[in-house]
């Protein structure tokens, strides 16, 4: 029986990821949600590292009940030329802790079979919470026709909607990584969320919240203290705060919790070449054109606008510190 308190299941594409750290025991703690899988990618480490640290996490969390497929190695077009974020998350992407390797192994199945099989499996039901570069759902949208339709949501981190980027004034990094499938997967006609940099960078968790997660007994809390240290480090060098954004935990609860953040709606388009590559652009439809243009009859897709920053960082934390 269709029950309406039953939890939304997701796949959270991860590239772990000291934020990634934060949102995936963020959904493990969340009641509204059912984490049914992890799938891999290259971003703020190496693939075969986001494996590795997704295992990691999992068993830490004492979730080894959950699957990882792992990722693409290389983006959409078969680039080898990855932009990886290690000066913001440490050499081994949980800010340097010198973790024990994971007992786990990933499934046999690739990320993007994985997110096509379970999406078939379940259509309108599973929502992707994508938090690096786009190149496994856009694997997944080239392997089955019916992947855009099938899914029921993505949610995006990603872009820098009418502001600078963080790779550079241009372009945000989970974009930059892999424009070509961003362009893919905004122009899917799946039912598309993209939470930017224009957003997240209203998040922020303080000194003084990492001090409260640190005199918590919560597991959690505890374990993110530790690795948030390289995180913080690097925000006070590259922005001068002693604050840091919560990109990915921001995602994950747009997820949970529509409410937290007001959108609009339009067609994205996403620069793949030249010295803006990585830019994302969104036609709000406000003016006709009078010539066809590349955003003409392109499906529409939500981008948040605003967030409710305290409601967000207050669920972070509580939910963190339980
Ligand atoms: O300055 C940066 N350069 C590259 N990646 C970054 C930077 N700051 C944060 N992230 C990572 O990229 C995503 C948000 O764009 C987040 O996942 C964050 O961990």
């Amino acid at each position: 029986m269709a029950n309406e308190t039953e939890a939304k299941k997701i796949i959270i594409d991860t590239d772990p990821g000291i934020d990634d750290a934060m949102a995936i025991f963020l959904a493990l703690r969340s009641p509204e949600v059912e984490v049914i899988g992890l799938t891999t990618i290259y971003g703020n480490v190496y693939t075969t590292l986001a494996t590795r640290n997704a295992l990691h996490l999992l068993e830490v969390a004492g979730r080894t009940d959950i699957p990882v497929a792992e990722g693409s190695h290389v983006t959409l077009t078969k680039g080898t030329k990855l932009r990886i974020a290690d000066f913001v998350h440490g050499a081994d992407g949980l800010g340097n802790q010198n973790f024990p390797p994971p007992n786990g192994k990933p499934l046999e199945e690739s990320a993007a079979a994985f997110l096509v099989n379970q999406a078939k499996a379940n259509p309108g039901k599973i929502t992707v919470v994508a938090l690096g570069p786009l190149t496994n759902i856009a694997l997944a949208i080239q392997m089955d026709p019916e992947f855009a339709k099938n899914i029921g949501q993505i949610v995006l981190l990603g872009g820098a909607f009418a502001v600078n980027g963080n790779v550079n004034p241009a372009a945000e990094a989970n974009i930059f990584g892999d424009p070509d499938a961003a362009d893919v997967v905004f122009t899917s006609g799946a039912d598309v969320l993209a939470v930017g940099i224009n957003v997240t960078h209203q998040v922020v968790l303080t000194g003084s919240d990492r001090e409260k997660l640190a005199s918590s007994k919560g597991k959690f809390a505890q374990y993110l203290t530790g690795i948030l240290e390289v995180y913080f480090a690097y925000h006070c060098e590259a922005y001068n705060t002693k604050g840091v954004y919560l990109h990915d935990p921001t995602a994950l609860l747009a997820a949970i919790d529509p409410s937290l953040v007001t959108c609009t709606e339009g067609a994205v388009r996403v620069q793949t070449s030249g010295i803006t590559r990585g830019l994302t652009i969104l036609y709000n439809k406000q003016k006709r054109f009078g010539e066809i243009t590349e955003w003409s009859n392109i499906p529409t897709v939500k981008v948040a606008v605003t967030v409710d920053a305290p409601r967000a960082v207050k669920l972070v934390m509580d939910r963190l510190m339980a």
